[in-house]
């Protein structure tokens, strides 16, 4: 008796793809592994669930902890890979072998810049100061309405609690607005976050339109990618 498999034509045997209205998402996360295997596991799930919705990574670069771990899983699985390192960066000893592209800039800033104006949608797995900064640079963009894209958190063992918590209480205390509070979207598990991402409609007022920002002011031309 003949299977399942041996009827279909090939074109139905490759495993499921669904599309999504991100191209390329910028994933900021630890350099170090982290002490609990759910971070390792996290960071391999979300690169699974990137090339499940066909969608491209930018990234740090490198091959240390979480960042070699999501980059590889979504190398793997076949998608395209950019890695944004700054020269000083780029010795192996320091970051390790990077899959995929590798783009070499002059210095943190422009790193992320580069890597902002790459992506359509920005996720923050756990991570340490590295992590913390590039998360709160992009959402302060988002804030002063530099750019619209969402800004995912994904809080993973509840990693992020007490940063949640601090936010909240930043509200509470009149020094994020409600509708800023929006920004960030959270979830334990990168299914769910992509999910709630690709939902993500912007509620705050940026304070000034996105075509007025001097866009050079971040190394880039007024007709940079990062405000799209
Ligand atoms: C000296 C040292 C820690 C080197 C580690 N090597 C690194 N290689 C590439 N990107 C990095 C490195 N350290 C920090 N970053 C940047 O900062 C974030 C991680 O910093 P952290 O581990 O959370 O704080 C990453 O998203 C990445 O963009």
């Amino acid at each position: 008796m003949e299977t399942q498999a041996q009827t279909l034509p090939p074109s139905q045997l490759m495993p499921k793809r669904s599309s999504s209205r991100f191209r390329r998402v910028c994933v900021f996360c630890g350099s170090s592994p982290g002490n609990k295997p759910s971070y390792q596991l996290a960071a391999i799930q979300l690169g699974h669930e990137l090339v499940e919705r066909n969608i491209d990574l930018v990234y740090g670069g490198g091959s240390v902890g979480l960042m070699g771990l999501v980059s590889q899983a979504v190398y793997d699985g076949g998608r395209h890979v950019l890695g944004v390192i700054p020269k000083t960066l780029m010795p192996r000893e320091i970051t390790g072998e990077t899959v995929g592209e590798v783009r070499a800039v002059s210095g943190m800033h422009q790193r992320k810049a580069e890597m902002a104006r790459h992506a359509d949608a920005f996720i923050a797995l756990p991570g340490g100061y590295g992590t913390l900064e590039e998360l709160l640079e992009v959402i302060t963009w988002a804030q002063l309405g530099i750019h619209d894209k969402p800004v995912g958190l994904l809080n993973v063992d509840g990693y992020y609690n007490s940063l949640l918590s601090f936010i909240d209480k930043a509200v509470d205390e009149g020094f994020v607005t409600p509708a800023a509070r929006h920004i960030i979207i959270s979830a334990q598990t990168a299914h769910e976050l992509l999910c709630k991402l690709e939902e993500y409609m912007p509620m705050h007022d940026g304070v000034a339109p996105k075509l007025s920002w001097e866009m050079e002011q971040l190394g880039h031309s007024p007709k940079s990618e990062i405000a799209r």
